[in-house]
Parts: structure tokens; sequence; C-alpha cells
């Protein structure tokens, strides 16, 4: 196994958010991008859930070469390879097992890796990880249980998703054991559908607001 890629938290571009665009096709994924980036936002996750998902990686690299762009959704050795050869620049996980993590330090890139227990965060640590992704966050305790594992795993630095909103990511960033938060709730599928990108744009700036109070931008 190669030696720890650098840690996500010292990549991650503009505010401590990482948007999720979930796109049907490639100019889709451009326009997401376009709207994220006007309301402030400096680092983007293209999840690996449609069929034109890697090509959306590609073509949000060509269109925006200031953002920082890495792919979620990562389940498999392929997918971290795919990812990477379509010119992703960090990985994140919803899970964690020893061959997803072998795979993704192979890959060399920034990554993030999904935990939800204290053993997977053990898990990730004995590959000396200290940054994972907590997933489903608000199903797994949300805000109470990073304070929980905070006194256990001091080096541990989270990065939450799912059930992140407007209503709660104040409360999660206040967390000194997050070093960044991520999600949908910028990218609702109904407005990407209909093409609102003023609005996403809109919601973008909102929480970028929230974050630069909370956490440093880089
Ligand atoms: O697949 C990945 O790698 C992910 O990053 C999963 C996402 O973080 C969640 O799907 C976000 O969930 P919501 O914000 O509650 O819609």
């Amino acid at each position: 196994m190669s030696s720890l890629p650098l840690p996500l938290s010292g990549v991650v571009k503009g505010p401590a958010l990482l948007p999720i665009i979930q796109a049907d096709t490639p100019a889709q994924a451009v326009d997401i991008a376009k709207a994220l980036s006007a309301g402030g936002i400096g680092s983007v996750e293209v999840v690996l859930r449609t069929k034109e998902a890697l090509a959306g990686i590609a073509a949000v690299r060509n269109a925006l070469p200031d953002l920082l762009v890495g792919a979620g959704t990562i389940l498999s050795a392929a997918d971290a390879i795919a990812a990477k050869a379509a010119g992703a620049q960090f990985l994140v996980s919803p899970a964690s097992t020893p061959k997803l993590l072998e795979a993704m330090i192979d890959c060399g890139l920034p990554f993030a890796p999904g935990v939800a227990t204290p053993s997977e965060i053990a898990m990730a640590f004995e590959y000396g990880l200290t940054e994972v992704k907590f997933f489903p966050a608000h199903l797994s305790g949300g805000i109470e249980m990073l304070r929980a594992l905070s006194s256990i795993f001091q080096q541990v630095r989270f990065c939450p998703t799912g059930g992140i909103g407007q209503h709660n990511l104040a409360d999660f960033l206040a967390l000194p054991n997050v070093f960044v938060a991520g999600g949908t709730w910028l990218t609702p599928a109904a407005l990407v559908k209909a093409g609102h990108w003023q609005q996403i744009s809109e919601l973008a700036a909102q929480a970028t607001a929230i974050a630069t109070k909370l956490k440093a931008a880089a």
C-alpha cells in the first residue's frame, strides 16, 4: 500500500462546505457548479449516481478550473480509479471497508471514507486516517454523537453529511471536530430540474455566510 495522500482538509477551497452535485448531463453539472460558485462555494462533490457523473466531473473541471472538484459515492476500487481518471481532485465514500480504504489510499487523492460507528473510525485510524465522513449524520446521532466521539477520538476530524441543512449547519460547523459539512441541501433536485440557478446561488451564499463566520475560509 502507498503512503497516505494529503488530508482533505488541506485542499478544501473556500468556505467549509461540500455541496453535492447530482446531474443527469455534463452540461447540467456545469450549470449547478456555476450557480454554487457564484454563491461563494469553492469545493464541490459530484456523486457517482448518474450515468454521466464521470463526464460531469471532467466538464466541471474544464469549465471552472478554480473550483475544487471531488467525486462522491465511491463504493469500489473501480469507482476510485475511474473518478481519478475523470479528473476528480478528491474522493468521498459513504462507507469504509479495508478494500475500499486501501483502494482510496492507493489512488493518492485526498479522501474521506464514510463512518457511522466507533469501530469504523477505529478501522480508519488503523490505516492512519484521521479525517472521515460521518454519514448519515442525522440518523447516526448527529451533533450529540460527534460530541461523544470527540472525547475518545481526539485526533479525528469529521465531514458530517446526511440531514444537514441551513437550519443546523451552524451547529455542526461550530463543533471543533468538524472540518467541513456536506450534502444536497444547496442543490435540491426540484431547483436543478427547473434550472433555478439563481436560487441555488442564493442558498449557497447563505450557507457561505454561515460557514465563513464559523470556520476560517482557506
Ligand atoms: O454518496 C456520498 O458519497 C455522499 O456524500 C452521500 C451524501 O453525503 C448524502 O447523500 C447527503 O445526504 P443529504 O444531504 O441528506 O441529501
